[in-house]
């Protein structure tokens, strides 16, 4: 079964969400975005060919709205569209630090989902921890599922934990790309080649990330398979931990977390 889905704001975290989706091409006819300036939603649409509109009208014809402005604007933008929708839309929220009650001010009886992705949907690799309101159904969540499990793993949780999804989710490729930079930075003042040093770095995470899957081994039992008895790589592994190299994470962590009230 196919479903109309309408995205509002042409940003960053929408266009790698569409990207994602768009890798089946099937889904093509069934996504619009909306917004304020055609010309930005005429850019977005470069190399999409999917329909592109500022009449928010358009979004009466859609079974998902997926509000993917600044946090800031969210209520605003919710309260500015809820005439266009219908009532048993699916509205969901990608935005950081905006509560199901917060959205329900604006929304009141209709179904709510609280939408927290990183950027890795567009590769199909992403994840998307989600809670639902209370007029949500598991049948509404199957649907969900369906559409996008194409594009990430998704985790259904009690909302309270939203407030804690971005710094495990959507901020944590930052602390991914640090690390793969920094390496890369090394490997090239030895002598790798720049393009080959991100190249190596990056399937180095790839594959450490899919173990840690696969496997469903702790990751300490994976770390043990490396640091060989006297051997270098324990050597590194003290040096990170001299340097407080998993404390580091953890207040990166903490600091998002404040950051995010709710
Ligand atoms: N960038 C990321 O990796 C992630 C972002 N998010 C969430 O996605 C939302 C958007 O973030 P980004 O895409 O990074 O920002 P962005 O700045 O790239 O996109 C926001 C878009 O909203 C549009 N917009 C703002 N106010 C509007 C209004 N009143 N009416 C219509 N359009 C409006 C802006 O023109 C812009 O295109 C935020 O709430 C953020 O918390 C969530 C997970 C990850
Ligand atoms: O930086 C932010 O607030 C957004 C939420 C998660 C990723 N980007």
């Amino acid at each position: 079964m196919s479903y109309r889905i309408g995205f509002i704001g042409a940003g960053k975290m929408v266009n790698h969400i569409v990207k994602g989706l768009l890798k089946s091409p099937e889904m093509k006819d069934d996504i619009i975005v909306t917004g304020r300036n055609q010309q930005k939603l005429d850019k977005f649409n470069e190399g999409k060919g999917i329909e592109v509109s500022t009449d928010y009208s358009l979004l009466s014809e859609c079974d998902i709205i997926v509000n993917g402005v600044s946090s800031d604007q969210t209520l605003h933008v919710f309260n500015k569209v809820r005439a266009y929708t219908r009532e048993d839309a699916i509205h969901i929220s990608i935005a950081a630090g905006v509560s199901i009650d917060e959205m329900e001010t604006i929304l009141p009886q209709h179904k709510i989902v609280r939408n927290m992705p990183n950027i890795a949907v567009s590769v199909q690799e992403g994840v998307m921890v989600m809670a639902a309101n209370a007029h949500i159904s598991d049948e509404d969540k199957e649907t969900l599922d369906e559409i996008f499990n194409r594009i990430a793993a998704v985790a259904w949780v009690e909302e309270p934990l939203m407030k804690y999804a971005p710094s495990l989710t959507g901020s944590s490729p930052t602390y991914t790309f640090l690390m793969i930079e920094a390496m890369a930075d090394k490997a090239v003042s030895a002598g790798f080649p720049r393009q080959q040093a991100y190249m190596l770095a990056a399937q180095a995470v790839v594959g450490a990330g899919k173990l840690v899957l696969e496997t469903e081994s702790h990751p300490a039992v994976l770390k043990d398979q490396i640091t060989t008895s006297g051997g270098s790589t324990i050597q590194g592994v003290m040096e990170l931990e001299n340097n407080g190299f998993r404390k580091s994470v953890i207040q990166a962590m903490e600091a998002i977390n404040n950051a995010n009230k709710k």
